[in-house]
């Protein structure tokens, strides 16, 4: 069971269903239920029309993350022998964890699921078909090469297998991939040294690459041993977007700006507790990467009331909202801006202007960053005419 919360996935009806009655029981977390309608049932009806068709950016979403029931079902048709449930309702019991090292264990076996080249390709290009249905123009995905390399899939097939999912879903959908690589930190240097390599050699770095990342258990695993590889990668070109400050406190946000020169941060939940820091990345203009229900489902805060969000954005920080694991935690990008809605009390002008944050604080091209926010802009103006 997790914790009593106010579970952001009240309702499985359509958004144009009447409303289930309410009963004001608190439902436990429960990740997974991805045939669920995700929505805020206190958060108004137009307004989540209204986010379903904004276009967004998506900043901070794991790839093998993004493996939706159909796609962990197919994958494990393809292996029988892997442990993951296929069953929706066995799966969304599998996708409740009692802490963030289970939620990395669970995570795991989902990673084991993915063993070829046509694996990675179909959850890359599936993956691709949701954002899109949510109207994400442009996301970066965050992938951990070494997680394949190190289970027997050949590098150049598997950069060769993103590549290619990237361009199909590009031209089918609309939806422009860019690929963040993370390090996972608890497997040691020898995975750092891996991830650079692969980041770094110019005959392996896949065109869509634009940052270098750090994910996994912050507990034991310190920041600044990770140095070297960041500035490999920095030196290559690549921007640097470590999580910080999920599972520990604000000097892991701090050693991630000083040693890992990062341009933005993954959570940076725990910066609320140390005002220095939330002024210096309002100065400095680092955007934090904020998943809301994630937070909640592998614990790292009780509750959504309790979120730090409303202060970042006090400080006047960059807030972007990102769905992290969508499917694992039982949420979607949509649901997420939802969530920000409520806990931010915006209306559809303060919606729009978080999407845009995150096409500001995105590695995008000035021309492309101008071409979303504009169609932000047309959206919402239309949006709101009488
Ligand atoms: N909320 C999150 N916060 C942090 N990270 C998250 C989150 N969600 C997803 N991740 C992903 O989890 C991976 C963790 C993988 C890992 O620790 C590990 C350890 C030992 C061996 C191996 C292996 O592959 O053999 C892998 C990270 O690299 C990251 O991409
Ligand atoms: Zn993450």
């Amino acid at each position: 069971m997790g914790p009593a919360y106010d579970d952001p996935r009240v309702t499985d009806q359509p958004i144009t269903a009447p409303r289930r009655p309410r009963t004001g029981r608190r439902a436990p977390f429960r990740g997974g239920t991805l045939t669920d309608h995700l929505v805020d049932a206190r958060v108004p009806r137009d307004l989540h029309a209204f986010i379903a068709g904004l276009p967004k950016a998506e900043l901070h979403v794991h790839h093998v993350g993004s493996a939706s029931p159909r796609i962990v079902a197919e994958l494990a048709a393809r292996h029988p022998d892997s442990k993951v449930p296929t069953d929706p309702e066995a799966l969304a019991d599998y996708f409740t964890f009692t802490d963030f090292a289970h939620f990395i264990d669970v995570y795991l076996s989902v990673v084991d699921l993915i063993r070829t080249p046509e694996d990675v390709r179909l959850l890359t290009y599936e993956v691709a078909r949701d954002l899109a249905r949510q109207q994400v123009r442009y996301a970066e995905l965050t992938i951990t090469p070494f997680s394949s390399t190190r289970r027997g899939i050949d590098e150049r097939a598997f950069m060769a297998a993103i590549e290619d999912a990237r361009k199909a879903a590009e031209a089918e959908f609309g939806t422009v991939l860019r690929w963040c690589f993370d390090i996972p930190g608890e497997a040691g240097l020898e995975s750092a040294e891996e991830t650079a390599r692969l980041a770094t050699d110019d005959r392996l770095r896949p065109e869509g690459l634009v940052s270098f990342g750090l994910g996994g258990p912050e507990i034991g695993v310190p920041r600044p041993q990770f140095k070297p590889y960041f500035d490999r990668a920095i030196a290559a070109g690549l921007h640097s977007v470590p999580h910080a400050g999920e599972t520990t406190g604000p000097e892991t946000v701090w050693d991630a700006l000083t040693h890992l020169r990062a341009e933005r941060i993954g959570h940076g939940t725990s910066s609320a507790q140390d005002p220095k820091l939330l002024a210096h990345l309002a100065e400095h203009r680092i955007a934090l990467e904020v998943c809301p229900t994630s937070n909640i489902a592998t614990r790292a805060v009780r509750t959504l009331d309790e979120h730090p969000i409303k202060e970042f954005a006090k400080a006047g920080i960059i807030v972007t909202i990102n769905s992290d694991d969508p499917p694992m935690f039982g949420t979607d990008l949509n649901n997420e801006y939802a969530v920000a809605a409520r806990l931010l009390d915006l209306d559809e002008r303060g919606l729009a202007d978080l999407a845009k944050n995150a096409v500001t604080a995105s590695f995008l091209d000035e021309p492309g960053k101008a071409r979303i926010a504009e169609e932000i802009d047309t959206y919402t103006a239309g949006w709101l005419a009488p």
